[in-house]
């Protein structure tokens, strides 16, 4: 691997190994546009470090992206994370433990899209290094994480910390750039998309004056030409060129689907097809109505699976509650990355896991599986993509127990955790590389990063299509592109 890589992440690749031999604990951000080539050079790493017997810990932000690093897990459920951090929080991690050893032992931490997590998760992971490694919180002998070298990564144009009921400043203020640590790393900079071909179509996006890379990361940067439809409505409406565009006509979702699973009836089993290809949207509501209308078209038995719902209370007079919240209300309730009451699947429909079963596994929130089995109490499939390629893995139902501020109590829902993909959130699909996406905007994006993220995960401009249903007075050429620029002006790419 490390034959194949270019100027830049070679240059990267020297310098890290560099630190890792001379113990000099270097703390890394590996910064780079979408395609740049991150994921490729913590392999390359990974892979040297093997090689000659040394560990190095793969972690990434979420489920999806640890799939493509060997053994990567998430970070929380490596790092036992505590799920409501502060600024002086630090992990539940005990000295003598198996995973303080693994630690104590690693030679390198490898963190992949970094920018989605808080802050505070670094410092905590950072106070906790230095207990594990005996080194002084402060002082002349304290060292950053222990004196590990670690190496964080991401792309501040993709998604940033989800923090709930924040806006812009805080979203901005959560990110590792705003962390104290910040100043102390060594940032190492990509710039060569290696995700795009060298294709023709790559070449010229007619009307715009960019070739299709240029385009792509104009869009990340916020540099597009924006304009407002409204008074005292935002001035951050883009024009979508022409020739990524597909109309609505009677049916938007047959328009898309039948553009972007082209020769389905054809392959509609064969992985090959299915891994490379997605409709990309911003909310589950109509993820949902593109998988519905997916799982029509292919033949065989439909089989339905139905959660059993209740509820925990902290009350002594549960019988009040029961009569207030029937299970029929219960089952009713709908939650992001949640499972529905009712799941409708078919052999041969691809699926997407929404929880952490067993990421040393592949099972990992966002994998993607191919359904060869589905039995009363297991589903059973093969992995689409990432490390664990075509692996056959087995699905169990799970109790999910969510909170949510609207309800005084914790429903506790027992259903297998996952749901179609055919269609999927455009947060799912960050990280992934695909042959062929949609981008359908029944109502435009709503958070930072949203459009590149689904805009950058395919080789060519060939493989990218919107579809784009405006309200009445807005041209169905224009969608809203939201990106909070001051998260990484400071660190553009040289
Ligand atoms: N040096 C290289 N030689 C050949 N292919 C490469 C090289 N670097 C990256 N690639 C390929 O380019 C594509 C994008 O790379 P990768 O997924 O590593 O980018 P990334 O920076 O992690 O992207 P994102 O931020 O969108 O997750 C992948 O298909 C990868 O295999």
């Amino acid at each position: 691997m490390v034959s194949k890589l270019n100027t830049k992440q070679l240059e990267a690749f020297t310098l890290i190994i560099l630190s890792i031999n001379n113990n000099l604990g270097t703390s890394f951000f590996l910064y780079g546009h979408g395609g740049t080539g991150k994921t490729f050079l913590y392999n390359a790493i990974i892979a040297k470090l093997k090689s000659l017997s040394r560990i190095a810990i793969a972690v990434a932000s979420s489920g999806i992206a640890a799939t493509l690093l060997p053994n990567g897990t998430t970070a929380h459920s490596r790092f036992k994370i505590p799920l409501h951090i502060d600024h002086a929080s630090t992990c539940s991690i005990k000295k003598g433990t198996h995973l303080a050893e693994l630690i104590r032992a690693a030679s390198l931490i490898i963190w992949d899209e970094a920018p989605m997590t808080h802050r505070n998760a670094f410092e905590s992971i950072s106070r906790t290094f230095c207990d594990l490694m005996d080194i002084p919180l402060s002082g002349p002998k304290h060292k950053l994480f222990g004196g590990k070298t670690v190496v964080f990564g991401g792309d501040f144009r993709q998604t940033l910390p989800v923090i709930s009921d924040s806006g812009r400043e805080q979203t901005v203020d959560g990110s590792i750039t705003r962390s104290s640590l910040w100043p102390f790393f060594k940032v190492l900079k990509l710039s060569r998309n290696m995700r795009l071909n060298d294709s023709q179509d790559n070449r010229n996006l007619v009307g715009c004056g960019m070739n299709f890379g240029e385009w792509i990361l104009a869009l990340g940067d916020g540099r597009l030409p924006t304009k407002s439809f409204m008074a005292n409505t935002p001035s951050d409406w883009i024009e979508i060129p022409q020739i990524l565009l597909i109309y609505a006509g009677k049916n938007p979702i047959e328009s898309i689907t039948n553009d972007i699973y082209d020769t389905f009836e054809e392959q509609h089993m064969s992985t090959d097809y299915l891994s490379g290809r997605a409709i990309v949207t911003p909310t589950n509501a109509v993820v949902t109505e593109v998988n519905d209308f997916m799982l029509h078209k292919i033949p065989g038995h439909c089989r339905c699976y139905y959660s059993s719902d209740s509820m925990q209370l902290d009350t002594e007079v549960p019988q009040l509650f029961a009569e207030t919240y029937p299970t029929e209300f219960l089952n009713a309730l709908q939650f992001n990355g949640v499972p529905d009451h009712e799941i409708r699947l078919k052999v041969h429909t691809p699926i997407m896991l929404l929880r952490n079963l067993s990421p040393p596994n592949g099972l990992c929130n966002g994998t993607r599986i191919l359904i060869t089995k589905l039995g009363e109490n297991i589903i059973v499939g093969n992995i689409m993509g990432g490390s664990f390629d075509t692996e056959e893995v087995v699905i169990p139902r799970i109790v999910l127990n969510i909170e949510d501020k609207r309800w005084p109590f914790i429903l506790k829902r027992r259903q297998f955790p996952v749901r179609l993909c055919y269609g999927m959130a455009i947060n799912k699909s960050q990280g992934q590389t695909l042959d062929k996406v949609g981008v359908y905007l029944p109502k435009p994006v709503f958070s930072h990063g949203q459009l590149y993220v689904a805009a950058s995960r395919v080789r060519s401009a060939n493989g990218l299509r919107f579809l784009i249903e405006n309200e009445e007075d807005i041209p169905a050429n224009y969608t809203r592109n939201i990106v909070y620029s001051e998260a990484f002006t400071d660190i553009a790419p040289g």
